[in-house]
Protein backbone atom coordinates (compact mmCIF):
# COMPACT_ATOMS: atom_id res chain seq x y z
CA UNK A 1 0.00 0.00 0.00
CA UNK A 2 0.92 3.47 -0.27
CA UNK A 3 -0.11 6.31 1.51
CA UNK A 4 -3.60 7.02 -0.25
CA UNK A 5 -4.05 3.80 -2.42
CA UNK A 6 -4.63 0.10 -0.91
CA UNK A 7 -2.95 -2.08 -4.03
CA UNK A 8 -0.23 -4.15 -3.67
CA UNK A 9 2.73 -3.80 -6.23
CA UNK A 10 1.99 -5.11 -8.92
CA UNK A 11 -1.79 -4.37 -9.01
CA UNK A 12 -1.51 -1.78 -11.05
CA UNK A 13 -0.45 -1.58 -14.65
CA UNK A 14 2.23 0.07 -16.15
CA UNK A 15 -0.78 2.36 -18.26
CA UNK A 16 -2.85 4.40 -16.06
CA UNK A 17 -5.79 6.44 -17.31
CA UNK A 18 -6.97 9.17 -15.08
CA UNK A 19 -10.07 10.62 -14.47
CA UNK A 20 -10.74 13.36 -11.86
CA UNK A 21 -14.14 11.35 -11.29
CA UNK A 22 -14.45 8.05 -9.61
CA UNK A 23 -17.35 6.73 -11.16
CA UNK A 24 -15.78 7.48 -14.31
CA UNK A 25 -12.84 5.33 -13.66
CA UNK A 26 -15.51 2.70 -12.70
CA UNK A 27 -17.26 3.08 -15.89
CA UNK A 28 -14.43 2.49 -18.42
CA UNK A 29 -13.42 -0.42 -16.21
CA UNK A 30 -16.55 -2.00 -16.43
CA UNK A 31 -17.41 -0.57 -20.55
CA UNK A 32 -13.79 -1.55 -21.60
CA UNK A 33 -11.85 -3.69 -19.34
CA UNK A 34 -11.43 -7.45 -19.51
CA UNK A 35 -12.04 -9.02 -16.14
CA UNK A 36 -11.54 -5.25 -14.20
CA UNK A 37 -10.72 -5.65 -10.51
CA UNK A 38 -11.34 -3.09 -8.43
CA UNK A 39 -7.66 -2.58 -6.70
CA UNK A 40 -8.83 1.07 -4.74
CA UNK A 41 -11.30 2.46 -2.38
CA UNK A 42 -9.73 4.30 -0.24
CA UNK A 43 -11.67 7.92 0.05
CA UNK A 44 -13.95 6.38 -2.82
CA UNK A 45 -10.88 6.99 -5.36
CA UNK A 46 -11.80 4.10 -7.08
CA UNK A 47 -8.99 2.32 -9.02
CA UNK A 48 -9.52 -0.74 -11.04
CA UNK A 49 -6.77 -2.85 -13.19
CA UNK A 50 -7.99 -5.03 -16.23
CA UNK A 51 -6.84 -5.58 -19.95
CA UNK A 52 -7.62 -4.11 -23.08
CA UNK A 53 -6.95 -5.97 -26.25
CA UNK A 54 -4.80 -7.94 -24.22
CA UNK A 55 -2.65 -4.45 -22.73
CA UNK A 56 -2.95 -4.26 -18.79
CA UNK A 57 -4.48 -0.99 -18.51
CA UNK A 58 -5.49 0.45 -15.10
CA UNK A 59 -7.80 3.02 -14.29
CA UNK A 60 -7.49 5.66 -11.52
CA UNK A 61 -10.44 8.17 -10.43
CA UNK A 62 -7.76 11.17 -8.97
CA UNK A 63 -10.39 13.99 -7.93
CA UNK A 64 -10.75 17.12 -8.84
CA UNK A 65 -7.94 19.60 -8.98
CA UNK A 66 -3.81 19.56 -8.82
CA UNK A 67 -3.42 18.71 -5.23
CA UNK A 68 -5.42 15.39 -5.46
CA UNK A 69 -4.46 14.91 -8.59
CA UNK A 70 -0.55 14.62 -7.66
CA UNK A 71 -1.07 12.44 -4.88
CA UNK A 72 -2.16 10.33 -7.13
CA UNK A 73 0.07 10.83 -9.75
CA UNK A 74 3.23 11.30 -7.68
CA UNK A 75 2.19 7.83 -5.65
CA UNK A 76 1.68 6.05 -8.75
CA UNK A 77 4.82 6.50 -10.25
CA UNK A 78 7.06 6.65 -7.42
CA UNK A 79 5.99 4.02 -5.50
CA UNK A 80 3.51 1.81 -8.09
CA UNK A 81 6.27 2.66 -10.76
CA UNK A 82 4.29 3.23 -13.22
CA UNK A 83 5.40 4.84 -17.36
CA UNK A 84 2.41 6.34 -19.31
CA UNK A 85 0.09 8.32 -17.45
CA UNK A 86 -3.41 9.89 -19.82
CA UNK A 87 -5.37 11.68 -18.17
CA UNK A 88 -8.98 11.43 -19.44
CA UNK A 89 -11.28 14.71 -18.27
CA UNK A 90 -13.64 17.10 -19.08
CA UNK A 91 -13.09 20.59 -20.21
CA UNK A 92 -14.90 23.76 -20.30
CA UNK A 93 -14.76 25.02 -24.31
CA UNK A 94 -13.56 28.74 -24.51
CA UNK A 95 -12.49 29.05 -28.24
CA UNK A 96 -15.34 29.88 -30.38
CA UNK A 97 -14.71 27.17 -32.54
CA UNK A 98 -14.89 24.56 -29.56
CA UNK A 99 -17.89 22.84 -29.46
CA UNK A 100 -19.59 20.47 -26.74
CA UNK A 101 -18.42 16.69 -26.72
CA UNK A 102 -15.39 17.33 -28.91
CA UNK A 103 -12.35 15.83 -27.79
CA UNK A 104 -9.38 18.41 -27.35
CA UNK A 105 -5.44 16.55 -26.73
CA UNK A 106 -3.70 19.12 -24.34
CA UNK A 107 -0.52 19.82 -26.49
CA UNK A 108 0.31 22.21 -23.28
CA UNK A 109 -1.32 23.72 -20.20
CA UNK A 110 -1.01 27.22 -19.25
CA UNK A 111 -1.94 27.40 -15.60
CA UNK A 112 -2.48 29.97 -12.67
CA UNK A 113 -1.56 27.78 -10.01
CA UNK A 114 1.42 27.94 -7.72
CA UNK A 115 3.10 24.92 -8.84
CA UNK A 116 4.89 26.17 -11.30
CA UNK A 117 6.71 29.01 -9.05
CA UNK A 118 6.78 25.98 -6.44
CA UNK A 119 9.01 23.87 -8.55
CA UNK A 120 11.01 26.55 -10.29
CA UNK A 121 11.57 29.62 -7.89
CA UNK A 122 10.73 33.49 -8.98
CA UNK A 123 11.78 33.82 -12.77
CA UNK A 124 10.75 30.91 -14.55
CA UNK A 125 7.26 30.32 -16.40
CA UNK A 126 7.82 26.66 -17.37
CA UNK A 127 5.95 25.47 -19.96
CA UNK A 128 3.67 22.10 -18.96
CA UNK A 129 3.95 19.76 -22.40
CA UNK A 130 2.81 16.61 -23.01
CA UNK A 131 4.66 13.90 -24.43
CA UNK A 132 4.92 13.99 -28.55
CA UNK A 133 4.69 10.44 -29.18
CA UNK A 134 1.19 9.91 -27.34
CA UNK A 135 0.11 13.16 -28.85
CA UNK A 136 1.21 12.22 -32.11
CA UNK A 137 -0.73 8.52 -31.59
CA UNK A 138 -3.75 10.32 -30.13
CA UNK A 139 -4.49 12.38 -32.66
CA UNK A 140 -4.35 9.53 -35.46
CA UNK A 141 -5.95 7.37 -33.45
CA UNK A 142 -8.70 10.02 -33.30
CA UNK A 143 -8.57 11.18 -36.70
CA UNK A 144 -8.72 7.15 -37.83
CA UNK A 145 -12.06 6.45 -35.48
CA UNK A 146 -13.97 9.41 -37.63
CA UNK A 147 -13.73 11.55 -34.33
CA UNK A 148 -13.65 15.05 -33.65
CA UNK A 149 -9.99 16.40 -31.62
CA UNK A 150 -8.47 19.42 -31.48
CA UNK A 151 -5.59 20.12 -30.26
CA UNK A 152 -3.61 22.85 -28.68
CA UNK A 153 -2.82 25.26 -25.03
CA UNK A 154 -5.33 24.71 -22.48
CA UNK A 155 -5.17 26.54 -18.90
CA UNK A 156 -5.62 24.58 -15.68
CA UNK A 157 -7.16 26.40 -13.39
CA UNK A 158 -7.27 26.63 -9.81
CA UNK A 159 -10.70 27.51 -9.60
CA UNK A 160 -13.55 26.07 -10.88
CA UNK A 161 -15.79 29.34 -10.42
CA UNK A 162 -13.00 32.16 -11.68
CA UNK A 163 -15.17 34.90 -12.59
CA UNK A 164 -11.51 37.42 -12.23
CA UNK A 165 -9.84 35.55 -14.76
CA UNK A 166 -9.23 37.41 -18.05
CA UNK A 167 -10.76 35.06 -20.84
CA UNK A 168 -11.20 37.08 -23.62
CA UNK A 169 -6.70 37.47 -23.55
CA UNK A 170 -6.38 33.68 -23.18
CA UNK A 171 -8.57 33.28 -26.32
CA UNK A 172 -6.80 35.67 -28.53
CA UNK A 173 -3.85 33.70 -27.10
CA UNK A 174 -5.30 30.59 -28.68
CA UNK A 175 -6.41 28.92 -25.49
CA UNK A 176 -9.07 26.28 -26.23
CA UNK A 177 -10.73 25.63 -23.05
CA UNK A 178 -10.18 25.08 -18.97
CA UNK A 179 -10.17 22.19 -16.67
CA UNK A 180 -8.19 21.51 -13.17
CA UNK A 181 -5.61 18.54 -13.38
CA UNK A 182 -3.05 18.82 -16.80
CA UNK A 183 -0.37 21.37 -16.11
CA UNK A 184 0.50 19.77 -12.96
CA UNK A 185 0.38 15.97 -14.34
CA UNK A 186 2.88 17.59 -17.18
CA UNK A 187 5.16 18.59 -14.53
CA UNK A 188 5.38 15.88 -12.71
CA UNK A 189 5.78 13.59 -15.22
CA UNK A 190 8.51 15.60 -17.13
CA UNK A 191 10.09 15.73 -13.14
CA UNK A 192 10.01 11.75 -13.26
CA UNK A 193 10.40 11.13 -17.18
CA UNK A 194 7.66 9.32 -17.64
CA UNK A 195 5.15 9.96 -20.22
CA UNK A 196 1.53 12.06 -19.87
CA UNK A 197 -0.90 13.08 -22.10
CA UNK A 198 -4.69 14.78 -21.53
CA UNK A 199 -7.52 13.65 -23.90
CA UNK A 200 -9.93 15.67 -22.47
CA UNK A 201 -14.22 16.25 -24.12
CA UNK A 202 -15.86 19.52 -23.79
CA UNK A 203 -18.36 19.22 -21.43
CA UNK A 204 -19.36 22.67 -21.42
CA UNK A 205 -19.12 25.67 -22.97
CA UNK A 206 -17.86 28.59 -20.47
CA UNK A 207 -18.28 31.90 -23.18
CA UNK A 208 -21.38 30.50 -25.02
CA UNK A 209 -23.27 28.53 -21.53
CA UNK A 210 -24.36 25.27 -23.75
CA UNK A 211 -23.33 22.22 -21.25
CA UNK A 212 -24.22 18.11 -21.00
CA UNK A 213 -25.94 16.62 -17.49
CA UNK A 214 -23.24 14.62 -14.95
CA UNK A 215 -24.91 11.70 -15.87
CA UNK A 216 -23.05 11.74 -19.56
CA UNK A 217 -19.64 13.38 -18.05
CA UNK A 218 -19.75 10.02 -15.87
CA UNK A 219 -20.99 7.25 -18.36
CA UNK A 220 -21.16 8.90 -22.14
CA UNK A 221 -17.68 10.59 -23.08
CA UNK A 222 -16.58 7.06 -24.30
CA UNK A 223 -14.98 8.73 -27.92
CA UNK A 224 -11.99 9.93 -25.60
CA UNK A 225 -11.83 7.47 -23.25
CA UNK A 226 -11.69 4.75 -26.71
CA UNK A 227 -8.70 7.44 -28.08
CA UNK A 228 -7.31 6.91 -24.85
CA UNK A 229 -7.42 3.27 -24.63
CA UNK A 230 -5.82 2.78 -27.79
CA UNK A 231 -3.08 5.67 -27.48
CA UNK A 232 -1.89 3.34 -24.38
CA UNK A 233 -2.04 -0.42 -26.49
CA UNK A 234 -0.34 2.03 -29.44
CA UNK A 235 2.47 3.20 -26.96
CA UNK A 236 3.18 -0.54 -25.72
CA UNK A 237 3.54 -2.05 -28.77
CA UNK A 238 6.08 0.98 -29.65
CA UNK A 239 7.64 0.30 -26.66
CA UNK A 240 8.14 -3.51 -26.99
CA UNK A 241 9.29 -2.68 -30.74
CA UNK A 242 12.47 0.03 -29.25
CA UNK A 243 13.72 -2.91 -26.77
O1 LIG B 1 -14.03 15.56 -15.37
P1 LIG B 1 -12.77 15.72 -14.60
O2 LIG B 1 -11.72 14.73 -15.02
O3 LIG B 1 -12.97 15.73 -13.09
O4 LIG B 1 -12.17 17.17 -15.00
C1 LIG B 1 -12.82 18.42 -14.86
O5 LIG B 1 -14.01 18.38 -14.09
C2 LIG B 1 -13.78 18.89 -12.77
C3 LIG B 1 -14.60 20.13 -12.56
O6 LIG B 1 -15.94 19.89 -12.78
C4 LIG B 1 -12.27 19.18 -12.69
O7 LIG B 1 -11.62 18.06 -12.17
C5 LIG B 1 -11.94 19.43 -14.14
O8 LIG B 1 -10.60 19.31 -14.52
O1 LIG C 1 -12.56 22.80 -15.07
C1 LIG C 1 -13.55 22.70 -15.81
C2 LIG C 1 -13.98 21.46 -16.32
C3 LIG C 1 -15.10 21.41 -17.10
N1 LIG C 1 -15.76 22.55 -17.38
C4 LIG C 1 -15.35 23.75 -16.89
O2 LIG C 1 -15.99 24.77 -17.15
N2 LIG C 1 -14.25 23.79 -16.13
Amino acid sequence: MSEHLAAKKGEIAKIVLLPGAPLRAKHIANEFLTDPVCYNTVRNALGYTGTYKGVRISVQGTGMGIPTTLIYAEELINYYGYEVLIRVGTCGGMAPEIKVRDVVLAQSATTDSAIIQNAFGSGIYYAPTADFALLDEAYHIAKSLGINVKVGNIISEDRFYNDEIEREKLIKYNVLGAEMEAAGLYLVAAKYNVKALAVLTISNHIIDGTSTAATERERSFNDMEKVALETAVQSQIEKRSDE
